[in-house]
């Protein structure tokens, strides 16, 4: 029989993050067909948008009814000072309009929606109670609203990225890739390419797929993305996806960040070269790279941020969980496993993130980090 244990908290995160990729399509769609001005600064001057505080709320809001607001604990990217400020008032509506966009069609997701739409002070309520900061003990949800913010916002990938931390360890995962392609080739092209060439207009729900997995039980899920406007029972379809069984560096794919400041892309190269990656990399925005390794659609990820830059755990949890339970392995650029005990940051990180199908091509990839490191800038 199925082991049951955390069944209704997978349930609700998976439909959960279905919804929250429906209001991300939405506003996604509106920022890439006319010049935004709902885009916002945020301190570290990556753009921030209706999508990430609207997901952000909603999640929010729903785990709270399903699992009550007093005792459940939420770490969350956004931080809703921004949006409070007396000049983000229109920023605010819209935000509220999402919500309750979304939310109305809670019960086509298999949800249930709020008796009446949310108030502006609701919805900072639920984006406020995402203040957790998690740590070694109890349950902590760990939300991404919008990650990769600079592939949403260029109409490229993204992901929304919710998991769940017991004691310091990543339970369940769940990612939301709204624009993940029907052929991988696709991963790494601009929007407008997708236009001219896919098969698929762009409004068409033939892209884009949530991917799950609760740790221990050796299977990790696909759905096609749910559509709001549809009845939930009639669209529920999940298969089973698994890594890919390349274990020879010259027919595997490598993946890296798309930014040249998130990741030293010359050290990868390096490293992809000593043991035998022969392929381009593919570089794709957000953890949708941590998908395309759980799909099979790579063979490894690699991410060696700049010294001092500290990953945090919403940019991973979800992803790490997938792809382990989907056959993959997950380390540090030491080999060690990462820890989400330690509060918000992925503290004791050594060097970088290595993913890998399988683990002959993790050891050599980890083997190959160390034989150069000395020699390498980082
Ligand atoms: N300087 C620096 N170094 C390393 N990592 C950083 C850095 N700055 C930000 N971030 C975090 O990286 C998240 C995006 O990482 P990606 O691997 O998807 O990079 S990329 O978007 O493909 O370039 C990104 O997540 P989002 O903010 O959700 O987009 C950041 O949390
Ligand atoms: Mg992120």
């Amino acid at each position: 029989m199925e082991d049951e244990t955390y069944a209704k908290e997978l349930d609700v995160a998976v439909k959960a993050v279905h919804m929250a990729c429906s209001l991300c399509r939405r506003v996604q769609h509106g920022l890439i067909s006319r010049t935004s001005d709902e885009i916002k600064s945020k301190d570290d001057d990556s753009p921030v948008t209706v999508a990430d505080w609207g997901v952000q709320a909603t999640v929010s809001w729903l785990l709270s009814e399903v699992f009550g607001s007093q005792s459940v604990s939420i770490v969350a990217e956004e931080d809703v000072q921004a949006l409070s400020e007396s000049d983000s008032a229109g920023l605010l509506a819209a935000v509220v309009d999402a919500v309750n966009g979304c939310l109305d069609e809670a019960p086509n997701f298999g949800l249930q929606k709020p008796d009446k739409h949310l108030t502006t002070q609701e919805v900072l309520e639920a984006i406020k109670r995402c203040n957790s900061t998690g740590g070694p003990e109890g349950r902590h949800w760990v939300l991404d609203p919008v990650d990769g913010t600079l592939g949403f916002v260029r109409g490229n990938q993204y992901a929304v990225a919710l998991a769940l931390i017991e004691d310091g360890k990543v339970i369940i995962g769940v990612l939301g890739c709204p624009n993940y392609p029907m052929k991988r080739e696709w991963l790494n092209y601009h929007h407008q390419y997708y236009q001219s060439t896919s098969p698929a207009t762009d409004d068409s729900w033939e892209k884009g797929c949530v991917l799950y997995a609760r740790r221990g039980s050796g299977k990790a899920w696909l759905q096609p993305l749910l559509r709001g406007d549809v009845n939930f029972e009639s669209q529920y379809e999940a298969r089973l996806i698994r890594v890919s069984s390349v274990d020879d560096p010259a027919l595997a794919t490598f993946c890296e960040p798309v930014e040249k400041a998130n990741s030293n892309q010359s050290y990868a190269a390096g490293l992809a070269h000593s043991v035998g990656l022969r392929k381009q990399p593919l570089r794709v925005y957000s953890m949708v790279k941590y998908a395309a390794i759980a799909r099979g659609d790579a063979e490894v990820f690699m991410k060696f941020a700049r010294c001092g830059y500290k990953e945090k755990i919403w940019d991973h949890a979800a992803g790490v969980v997938i792809v382990q339970e989907a056959g993959g392995v997950v380390t540090d650029a030491g080999g060690k496993p990462l820890d989400f005990s330690r509060g918000i940051y992925l503290e004791g990180l050594d060097r970088g993130i290595i993913v890998c199908c399988g683990a002959t091509l993790h050891e050599r990839i980890v083997g190959a980090v160390y034989a150069s490191w000395d020699s390498s800038n980082l």
